[in-house]
């Protein structure tokens, strides 16, 4: 069955568009973030905070492979760093996988994640400035993972309707 994946860094706007874009393709929506913290009980922040980064890194696999294999055709917003660990860039490779990378640039997810990173463990304790420096660099490690993508949708100064819009589009 289809699974439609939308990847990308931090706020970029997977759990965003990926909602939105379920209820107009009516493909039901499972953000890979909150699928770990029904099945644990437990935020991303506690996750990490209790066990570490490797642990939620295993637990982030095993979920996605569980989705992927479902029956059901699905929508799957991935966390920012689910396609750089574990080889899980090969499971976007998949036969029944329409990849999309929603790709922003650093200034786009600075503005965007300064007032949203308290949920985000890896972002959240880091001031205005180490923030951008983190961005810059994180961002330029994780591309390789990211071009992965069978597509691409460049999401700067776009609005969420005008980015689903785009999905449509290379759904269609
Ligand atoms: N044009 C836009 N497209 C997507 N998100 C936007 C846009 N403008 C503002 N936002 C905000 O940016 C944030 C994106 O966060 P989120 O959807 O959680 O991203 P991700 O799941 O990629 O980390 C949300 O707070 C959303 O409301
Ligand atoms: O980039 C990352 O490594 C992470 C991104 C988060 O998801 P979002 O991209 O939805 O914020 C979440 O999976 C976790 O905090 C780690
Ligand atoms: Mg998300």
């Amino acid at each position: 069955m289809k699974k439609i994946i939308l990847l990308g860094y931090m706020g970029c706007g997977k759990s965003t568009i990926a909602n939105k874009l379920s209820k107009i393709i009516e493909i039901p929506f499972v953000d890979l973030d909150k699928k770990i913290e029904e099945k644990t009980n437990s935020s991303i922040n506690a996750i990490f905070e209790k066990h570490g980064e490797i642990y939620f890194r295993k637990l982030e696999r095993e979920v996605f492979i569980e989705l992927l294999n479902s029956p059901d055709n699905l929508i799957i917003g991935l966390g920012g760093g689910t396609p750089c660990y574990a080889n899980n860039q090969e499971l976007l490779k998949g036969d029944n996988v329409v990849s999309v990378y929603l790709k922003a640039s650093i200034e786009t997810l600075f503005n965007r994640l300064a007032h949203n990173k308290s949920k985000r463990p890896l972002i959240a304790d880091k001031s205005d400035d180490e923030m951008k420096e983190f961005i810059a660099k994180h961002l330029f490690d994780r591309s390789f993972y990211y071009n992965q993508a069978q597509h691409k949708v460049i999401v700067d100064d776009k609005t969420i309707e005008q980015t689903v819009m785009d999905i449509v589009g290379i759904l269609a």
